[in-house]
C-alpha cells in the first residue's frame, strides 16, 4: 500500500521522460502525477499520484465530494487540470488529446448525449466521428444494442432523450466500447442499471480485461468493487489515502471497514433528528 506525498505538481503537458514518438514508455495504462484541480478557493483534487497497471481492473472509491469525478475527468481529457499530468498508455492526455482519446473509452458522470437521436443513430454518429468503417460500426452497433437489451427501444424508434437513466448508462457504455479502446474509464457504471443488465455489464467488463484491456471504475458499492477489482484506491478530500492490490488495501478486513476506518464514520447522536417521526 502506498500513500501520496505532497510533491511539486508539474504543469499540464509538462516535461516527461518520453520516447522518440513523443509518448512516454509506460507499463501503466494510466499514470497520474501531481494531478490537481481547484475551483476558486476549493481544492477538489490535491496533487494526486496514481499508477494503474495495464490489464488491471481498478476501483476508485471515496465519499461524496472526494474528488473522484474531478480526477477521472482530468485523466480522460474532459476537465483541464490546474496542475500535474495524466498519461494514458504513455500519451500525455493534455498535450496529445487526439492520440490519448484513441485508446480511451469513457463513460463520464452525467453523460450529455444527443437527445434527438435513437441509440442506434447515436452509435452510428459516434463511429463515424471516430472515423471507423461504416460496416464495422453497423455490425458492432447492432451487436451492442442486442447484448445491452436496447434493441426493442430501437425498433420503437425511442430517442435517447426518452431513455431511462439505466438505458442512458447502457448506451453511454456502448459508445465507450465501440472503437475497441485499451483503457475504459467508467464513472459509476452500475448506477441505475437493473440486476439483469448488471450481469451482462459484468460479463462484458470481464471479457474486456481477459482480452488484456484495463478498466477503471468509480463506485460507492464496496461489495461490487471487491467482487470485480484487483486493485483499489481510496480517495478523500482530494487526496489518495490508500492504493494497491485489493488485499493490500483491505488489510484482512472488508473494504467497507477499511474505507470507514480511513475516511471516518459520522455517528448519529441520540439528540440528532429528534423531531423525526413526530
Ligand atoms: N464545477 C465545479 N465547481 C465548483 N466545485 C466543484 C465543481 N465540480 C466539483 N466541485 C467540487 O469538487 C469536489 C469534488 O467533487 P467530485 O464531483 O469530484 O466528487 P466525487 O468524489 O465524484 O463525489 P460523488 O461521489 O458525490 O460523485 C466537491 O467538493 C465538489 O463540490
Amino acid at each position: 500500500m502506498t500513500t501520496t506525498s505532497a510533491r511539486p505538481a508539474p504543469e499540464p503537458g509538462g516535461p516527461a521522460a518520453e520516447d522518440s514518438g513523443g509518448h512516454a514508455a509506460s507499463e501503466s495504462a494510466l499514470e497520474l502525477t501531481g494531478l490537481r484541480r481547484t475551483f476558486g478557493d476549493k481544492v477538489a483534487v490535491d496533487g494526486i499520484d496514481l499508477a494503474v497497471p495495464r490489464g488491471s481492473f481498478f476501483g476508485l472509491v471515496g465519499p461524496n465530494g472526494a474528488g473522484k469525478t474531478t480526477a477521472l475527468s482530468m485523466a480522460t481529457g474532459l476537465l483541464r487540470p490546474s496542475g500535474g499530468r495524466a498519461l494514458v498508455h504513455g500519451i500525455n492526455v493534455w498535450r496529445d488529446p487526439v492520440a490519448a482519446k484513441r485508446v480511451l473509452g469513457v463513460l463520464p458522470d452525467g453523460l450529455a448525449l444527443p437527445e434527438r437521436l435513437t441509440g442506434g443513430e447515436l452509435l452510428t454518429y459516434w463511429g463515424r466521428f471516430r472515423r471507423m468503417p461504416a460496416g464495422v460500426v453497423a455490425d458492432r452497433a447492432a451487436e451492442l444494442m442486442r447484448i445491452l437489451e436496447l434493441e426493442e427501444a430501437e425498433e420503437l424508434g425511442t430517442l435517447v432523450g426518452e431513455y431511462s437513466t439505466g438505458m442512458r448508462k447502457k448506451i453511454g457504455l456502448a459508445t465507450a466500447l465501440l472503437h475497441t479502446p485499451r483503457l475504459l474509464v467508467l464513472d459509476e457504471p452500475y448506477e441505475a442499471v437493473d440486476p439483469v443488465s448488471a450481469r451482462v455489464l459484468t460479463a462484458i467488463l470481464r471479457r474486456f480485461t481477459a482480452a488484456g484491456g484495463t478498466i477503471i471504475i468509480s463506485s460507492h458499492v464496496m461489495s461490487l468493487v471487491e467482487s470485480l477489482c484487483d486493485r483499489v484506491a481510496i480517495i478523500a478530500a482530494g487526496s489518495v489515502l490508500a492504493d494497491g492490490t485489493l488485499d493490500e488495501v483491505r488489510g484482512g478486513r472488508t473494504l467497507e471497514d477499511r474505507f470507514v476506518e480511513l475516511v471516518g464514520a459520522s455517528e448519529l447522536g441520540e439528540e440528532d433528528l429528534a423531531w423525526i417521526g413526530g
